[in-house]
């Protein structure tokens, strides 16, 4: 059931330690199939050096497991809120990669200094609140998927125009049309965050980038009349 996105999946979270996001087992990639409603995570705890495509688990939308031996992710709750409310999500990654980190640590949003940035994300990427006590006790992992989607409404922000958050204190989430995808926007949004904290350490003034250059930039690869790349 579901192979080759077991494999997707799989590939997508081999791609996190190449990358340089993760350390040990510091992450997650998971990637739903609309048709079924089941989504593949990577399971929880397990070395990146040792784990199989078989060890992938299949969970639903409640995040009940419906395949595999081990235990999913302990993230899993948070992926499954994001695929429930947002039907465009079609892959999610965790990290803790570095320098995007390090602004979720410093609770600033990453704002849009470049056109690296800009092809990528339309506008700033958001940091998200920390959680209260009564939302980690009410369950820590599916709140902080509410906590996410919570930024996104307040901000006015389009999920698919902005693929990505800094959780406060905590680390980054990306997502995408699929588990590839939201790896890539995993590895922008970590070069970014490391481009921006230098630049602003050479210029505390350093400016944003003005909106002409933003929309230019980004609808040039995902606007309509898009126009970078191959047909
Ligand atoms: O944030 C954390 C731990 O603080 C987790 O996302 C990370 O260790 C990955 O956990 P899993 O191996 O996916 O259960």
């Amino acid at each position: 059931m579901l192979e080759q996105l077991k494999e997707e999946v799989f590939q997508a979270n081999l791609e996190l330690p190449k990358q340089g996001l993760i350390k040990y087992t510091w992450g997650n990639v998971s990637a739903i199939d609309r048709e079924s409603g089941l989504f593949v995570i990577k399971p929880s705890g397990v070395s990146y050096e040792t784990m199989k495509a078989s060890d992938m688990v299949v969970v639903d939308l409640d995040g009940i497991v419906v395949e595999g031996e081990m235990r999913p992710s302990s993230d899993t709750p948070t992926h499954a809120v994001l695929y429930k409310h947002y039907s465009e999500i079609g892959g999610i990654v965790h990290t803790h990669s570095t320098w995007a980190t390090i602004w979720a640590q410093a609770g600033l949003d990453v704002p849009v200094m470049g056109t690296t940035h800009a092809d990528t994300f339309y506008g700033s990427v958001p940091c998200a609140r920390f959680l209260t006590q009564a939302e980690v006790d009410r369950g820590y992992e599916a709140e902080t998927g509410r906590v996410i989607i919570e930024t996104f409404e307040q901000r006015g922000i389009d999920i698919m125009a902005v693929p990505g958050v800094l959780l406060k204190g905590h680390g980054p989430f990306t997502w995408g049309k699929d588990a590839k995808s939201a790896v890539m926007n995993s590895v922008v949004l970590e070069e970014v965050s490391k481009m921006n904290l230098f630049a602003r350490e050479l210029n505390h003034f350093a400016e944003e980038l003005p909106k002409p250059i933003l929309d230019k930039h980004y609808l040039r690869k995902h606007g309509k009349n898009a126009y970078y790349g191959q047909k």
